[in-house]
């Protein structure tokens, strides 16, 4: 028999109403927003309790807490979330790009036996990109596209805003390409990124080329922006709704 998981909400934003809107196999029951009137209305769409403090947020009866906040919420609350006991599910991934963080954060969770969780993303392909972490990949390169509205420009016309690494550039789009840090931390790889902004695409397209000993790949996807932040696309919700949703099963898919 399956106990429902108990979770919190850190980040009731965009991500944060569609888990509300769509979980299977876990209850909400605690919400925290840097601006507490979305936890106040995100409340009214489940049972969870908004709290104003987070120290009393991270004390509510809860398994793990559910991060789809910002880098900056990781960087400030993880250390604390696995110390209380709790386990993590990281959206913001772009913090772990600061290498000092990532090796403090790791150490802290086998310290306190947790487990912090990274679900793919706005991205598919990110399971098989872990065979890099044994030598399989030599190249990944990530090449971005987002409408300029995403990226907070104008732009008329299609331009390159960025060239270089995944750790640079999480720093100047910390709210657009998360998904680099992932492809990172997944395929051990410095990850290239080229990122473009097109006034004339209205999806967020992520191109993925990876080369190494199994041969090479080529991934695009083309997604969906969020309705409420179109810097967020859709799948990045139905990922996590999904980690979700499989946390207790005992037969794993996906290496
Ligand atoms: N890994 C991946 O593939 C992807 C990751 N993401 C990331 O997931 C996160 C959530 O995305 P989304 O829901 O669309 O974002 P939203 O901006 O819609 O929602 C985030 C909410 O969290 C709040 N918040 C920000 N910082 C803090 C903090 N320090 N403490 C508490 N609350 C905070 C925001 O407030 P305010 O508006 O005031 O900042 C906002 O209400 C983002 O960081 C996004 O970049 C998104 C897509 C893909
Ligand atoms: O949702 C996306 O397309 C990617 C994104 O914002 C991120 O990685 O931060």
């Amino acid at each position: 028999m399956y106990t429902m998981i108990r979770i919190g909400l850190l980040g009731c934003g965009n991500i944060g109403h569609l888990i509300a809107k769509y979980r299977e196999g876990v209850e909400i029951v605690a919400l925290y927003d840097i601006l507490h009137e979305r936890a106040l209305d995100l409340a009214t769409c489940c049972n969870g309790r908004p709290y104003q403090d987070f120290d009393e947020f991270l004390n509510a009866d809860m398994d793990l807490v559910v991060e789809a906040a910002s880098v900056r919420a990781v960087m400030r609350y993880a250390e604390q979330i696995l110390v209380s006991g709790k386990d993590m599910i990281v959206m913001s991934v772009g913090a772990f790009s600061d290498q000092e963080f990532y090796s403090r954060i790791r150490e802290i969770a086998i310290e306190h036996h947790r487990k912090v969780r990274i679900p793919s993303g706005a991205v598919m392909g990110l399971d098989n990109a872990k065979i890099g972490q044994i030598g399989g990949i030599d190249r990944v390169l990530l090449r971005t596209t987002k409408n300029p509205k995403s990226l907070g420009l104008e732009l008329t016309e299609k331009t390159e805003i960025f060239h270089g690494r995944a750790g640079d550039c999480i720093r100047a789009f910390p709210k657009n390409l998360n998904v680099s840090v992932a492809l990172t931390l997944a395929s051990g790889k410095d990850v290239d990124v080229e990122l473009f902004a097109d006034p004339a695409v209205d999806r967020n397209i992520h191109e993925i080329t990876m080369e190494g000993k199994f041969g090479d790949a080529y991934i695009r996807v083309r997604n969906i922006p969020s309705p409420d932040n179109p810097a967020t696309s859709y799948l990045a919700a139905l990922s996590i709704l999904t980690l979700l949703k499989n946390l207790d099963e005992p037969i794993v898919v996906g290496t």
